[in-house]
């Protein structure tokens, strides 16, 4: 079992991400989509998220993968694709789990959420109930670990079983043009990985609505990534989301952000949609009045499955159309649609997922003139 630590060199990933420059080009091009933008990530620590398994050895404990095409697995003790901060704590961490026989009792997979910011919730996951025991010796390792770590919290996974010490949820400090946004990351809820790639997204979609005017409309908002920066540039800002952390964590942002002009809806796309066509009433909606609102743009970034057809008639109804997407096969599906009524004024790449063949897209749609 080999820890495969070599970082692959600046041409295999420039090979990569030209591969899926001409993907991408290919799958726009019947839409005559101007040649993307590309935005490249660094080639190292660029992931905010990294999961192991565990592997206990006698008295040795080691964090490993599984190699995706032979399935064999092999010891890591260092990830380069992982933040600075995960690798510090993947040594720091396994050092005072390994004497502590409550503590690697059972254990089989630790999960990293870090931030730019420096702060980390480390997810310990257990085949066994945690008890008190458990939860003592969490909150020595917790308060052994900040001497190294200035913010880190320790959460327990079991089945049915969550203990949380300190909290579940770093605190984000990103850097977009010469801002800096605070965001609450909740463990277990979507974020972007890539965080620098993250705020280039962000830039782009503010370059793409610098000349727009109004109201924003945005589905799949998570917490807020980019409905709290486009914020600063719309008269008013309406999210909607389903998962219940993520609109919670996204109520925490507008107000640490110290902004009064965004309201989150906890309600799917296709509830949204419904009542944007009057077809139905939620009481989450109660005290919005969607008519006075002067909606130009709507931003949507929606899961890899894309919009179904009510969504995208509906978002059809506006001027400008952001769609961001980390499938360009379903991007491409659902522009047969929006390009009935919209031109493709941009498009870019971002690569939040080097070296694999995954592919971040945006494009700004236009209505027809
Ligand atoms: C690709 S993520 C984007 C989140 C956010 N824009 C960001 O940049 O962090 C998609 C989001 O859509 C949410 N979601 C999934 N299905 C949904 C649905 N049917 N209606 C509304 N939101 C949904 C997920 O919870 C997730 O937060």
């Amino acid at each position: 079992m080999e820890s495969p630590m070599t970082v692959p060199g600046h041409q295999e990933y420039q090979t990569q991400l030209d591969e899926k420059v001409s993907r991408l080009t290919q799958l726009l091009s019947p839409f005559s989509a101007p040649a993307p933008s590309v935005f490249a990530s660094a080639p190292v620590h660029y992931r905010m998220r990294a999961e192991f398994r565990v592997w206990h050895e006698g008295d040795d404990l080691y964090h490993i993968m599984f190699n995706q095409e032979t399935k064999e697995k092999y010891r890591v003790d260092q990830f380069a694709p992982a933040s600075k901060t995960i690798n510090d704590a993947m040594t720091a961490l396994l050092e005072k789990v390994k004497p502590s026989d409550v503590l690697r009792k059972k254990l089989f997979q630790i999960d990293y959420l870090s931030a730019l910011s420096g702060e980390l919730v480390i997810s310990l996951l257990y085949h066994r109930q945690l008890d008190d025991a458990w939860e003592a010796e969490a909150t020595k390792l917790r308060e052994a670990l900040q001497l190294q770590f200035p913010a880190v919290n320790i959460i327990g996974r079991a089945r049915k079983q969550k203990r949380v010490i300190g909290g579940d949820f770093v605190i984000e400090r990103l850097p977009v043009n010469s801002h800096t946004f605070v965001f609450k990351h909740i463990e277990n809820s979507f974020t972007q990985p890539n965080a620098d790639v993250n705020c280039k997204m962000i830039e782009w979609a503010l370059n793409c609505v610098a000349p727009l005017k109004g109201d924003l409309l945005e589905m799949y908002c998570g917490a807020g990534n980019f409905s709290i920066p486009l914020a600063l540039h719309f008269d008013n800002v309406i999210g909607t989301e389903i998962a219940k952390p993520s609109v919670q964590a996204a109520q925490y942002n507008i107000e640490k952000n110290n902004l009064d002009n965004v309201k989150i809806v906890r309600l799917a796309a296709e509830e949204f949609t419904e009542a944007m066509k009057g077809e139905r009433t939620f009481s989450r909606l109660e005290g919005i009045d969607l008519s006075a609102y002067n909606f130009t743009t709507v931003l949507v970034d929606p899961p890899r499955a894309g919009l179904d057809l009510d969504s995208l008639k509906m978002i059809q109804d506006y001027e400008n159309i952001i769609y961001i997407s980390c499938n360009p096969e379903t991007l491409a599906e659902n522009l047969t649609h929006l390009c009935e009524t919209h031109d493709i004024a941009e498009s870019a790449l971002f690569d939040q997922f080097p070296f694999t063949h995954h592919i971040e897209a945006g494009v700004l749609l236009t209505r027809k003139g």
